[in-house]
């Protein structure tokens, strides 16, 4: 396992000590959250169930065995651990790196904790060196894309890429994110706009980030 993979592994093994039993686990998208989905198989006996933010997800869970329920079903969830592609000490997150944001948000809103796995590159002092998703609707791709250009940001398509929810991906360059709280909501305003993937609104409650002296974690 590469230096990378390991750093992954270990903020994804901290966060099981907010596992409970009978427990209902929302479970996030990407290399970091697949490391957790490997860890809980390890623990499956003891969940009800888990809510997963995307299909890749919901397929690796029941590879291991681990029954994937809907969150209508489900209801309010106590627990929520996913990555992220960047963090801020104050827990405001970029996400969507893997295009999962939408359903990522979702299942942040419904959840109680929300613990966030990273290793500690992605910790950040602003948000904005990593292009910033945003789904949208198909038909509205070329004007979110002109309301961007507006605002200073550079959208690019992400080609060849549909969501689990049928829309397409812009990825933001060029934003300098001082204000995560503000920027999130202009973004949202935008007609066509489903998901901008800045979690600053309903940030982290927990982030776990793992380096080379060890795994600390910021409330
Ligand atoms: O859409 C994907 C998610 O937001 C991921 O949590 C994020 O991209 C981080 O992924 P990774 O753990 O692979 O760096």
């Amino acid at each position: 396992m590469s230096n990378a993979d390991q750093l992954k592994k270990a903020a994804a093994e901290a966060a099981l000590q907010y596992v409970e039993d009978d427990m209902i686990v929302g479970v996030g998208t990407g290399s970091t959250a697949n490391h957790f989905i490997d860890l809980l198989a390890g623990m499956k006996a003891r969940i009800e169930g888990t809510v997963a933010s995307s299909e890749v997800s919901a397929e690796r869970l029941r590879k291991h065995g681990i029954p994937v329920m809907d969150l209508n079903s489900a209801g309010q969830l106590p627990l929520y651990v996913d990555g992220a592609d960047e963090a801020t000490e104050h827990l405001h997150l970029i996400k969507g790196g893997g295009g999962a944001l939408t359903r990522e948000k979702i299942v942040a809103a419904a959840s109680e904790k929300f613990v966030c796995i990273a290793d500690e590159s992605k910790l950040v002092g602003m948000l904005g060196a990593f292009p910033l998703p945003v789904e949208v609707i198909p038909m509205a791709r070329s004007f979110v894309a002109r309301e961007i250009l507006k605002m200073g940001g550079q959208p690019e398509l992400r080609q060849g890429f549909t969501t689990d929810n049928g829309n397409l991906i812009l990825d933001i360059h060029n934003l300098h994110i001082a204000n995560p709280v503000e920027l999130e909501g202009q973004l949202n305003q935008i007609a066509g706009v489903v998901t901008v993937g800045i979690f600053a609104r309903r940030p982290a409650d927990v982030l776990i980030l793992s380096g080379k002296d060890g795994v600390r974690t910021l409330r």
